[in-house]
């Protein structure tokens, strides 16, 4: 247990971080993999607070897939993945619509007010923030993002609020809603947003040269590291689509990504207010 003045050492020392970041925008988002508990859930939406309380703009972009997942088994319907993305037929959308912008959003917007911050829920369709064409059949009702409008994001952290933002579109092309990975519309959305950082919470310690040691965590990767990784066949399953959409956050002038574990508690705290670096970092160049 640490003295009363290691704790306050601990809070001294974050003092540059916060002044580093106050007034910078921070996008979070958060995974279906990364909310394995409520005493996790609790504990990232407690640093969300507490950055937004410091002055830093912090939005949360939330997926929300294993919940979506629970549903349709719950109804009888199948979950079905093409390329890494669900499938996603009327009734699909539906269910999506109803778990990410109903239940998953509020539940979030409900814990981070209720843990002191001000949250407003939104979804992509609201201020037309994702308006999306659909990708291809073969994947249904998946959007392709065509533009992004986060005016509505802006105006909720110029007064205040932390955005919780679920990744449902405004559809183009005579769908009404389209369904989007949620890593795409993060990315997405820190490059409208001008952002300092992404984080992409998920359930490793971030990009790993062999999966099943976490002592092979990559710390730092850049642009030109990719390709070979991808090629050494390293990166599987969804961290492949992840990587591209880092990979797309950075060419957009995102100045950092972070792959970090949200398994571990206070990952974003420790990552954001000290100099201990955890999880994967990507950049452009140091
Ligand atoms: N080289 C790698 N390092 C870390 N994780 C990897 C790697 N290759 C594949 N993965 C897998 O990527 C998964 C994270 O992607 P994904 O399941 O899409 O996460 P999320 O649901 O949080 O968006 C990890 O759980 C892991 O199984
Ligand atoms: C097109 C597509 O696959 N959409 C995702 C949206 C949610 C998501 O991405 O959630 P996680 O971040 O928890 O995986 C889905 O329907 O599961």
């Amino acid at each position: 247990m640490s003295t009363h003045a290691e704790q306050a050492q601990t809070l001294i020392e974050a003092l540059p971080y916060i002044q580093k970041f106050n007034g910078k925008t921070v996008v979070v988002k958060y995974g279906g993999s990364a909310m394995v508990s409520d005493g996790l859930r609790r504990a990232v939406m407690s640093d969300i607070v507490l950055l937004s309380l410091v002055g830093i703009r912090v939005v949360v972009l939330h997926g929300g897939g294993p919940e979506i997942s629970r549903m349709l088994k719950a109804i009888g319907h199948p979950s079905r993945f093409v390329d890494g993305l669900r499938y996603t037929d009327a009734a699909t959308m539906g269910v999506v619509q109803s778990v990410l912008c109903g239940k998953v959003n509020k539940d979030l917007v409900a814990q981070i007010n209720g843990l002191g911050g001000s949250a407003l829920g939104i979804c992509g369709i609201d201020g037309r923030l994702f308006q999306a064409r659909q990708l291809d059949p073969r994947y249904g009702l998946v959007g392709d993002i065509t533009a992004v409008d986060p005016t509505l994001v802006r105006r909720a952290l110029d007064d205040g609020f932390v955005p919780v933002v679920s990744t449902v579109a405004q559809g183009v092309d005579g769908n009404p809603a389209c369904n989007i990975n949620a890593d795409t519309a993060a990315a997405k959305l820190a490059v409208a947003l001008g952002a300092e950082k992404l984080i992409l919470l998920t359930d490793v310690r971030g990009l790993l040269r062999d999966p099943a040691d976490d002592a092979t965590l990559i710390s730092v990767v850049r642009p030109d590291d990719v390709p070979a990784l991808r090629d050494s066949g390293i990166v599987t399953g969804g961290m492949i689509p992840k990587l591209d959409c880092c990979l797309d956050a950075l060419a957009g002038g995102v100045r950092r990504v972070h792959l970090l574990d949200g398994r571990i508690p206070h990952s974003i705290l420790v990552e954001l207010l000290s100099d201990k670096g955890i999880g994967t970092m990507l950049e452009l160049a140091a």
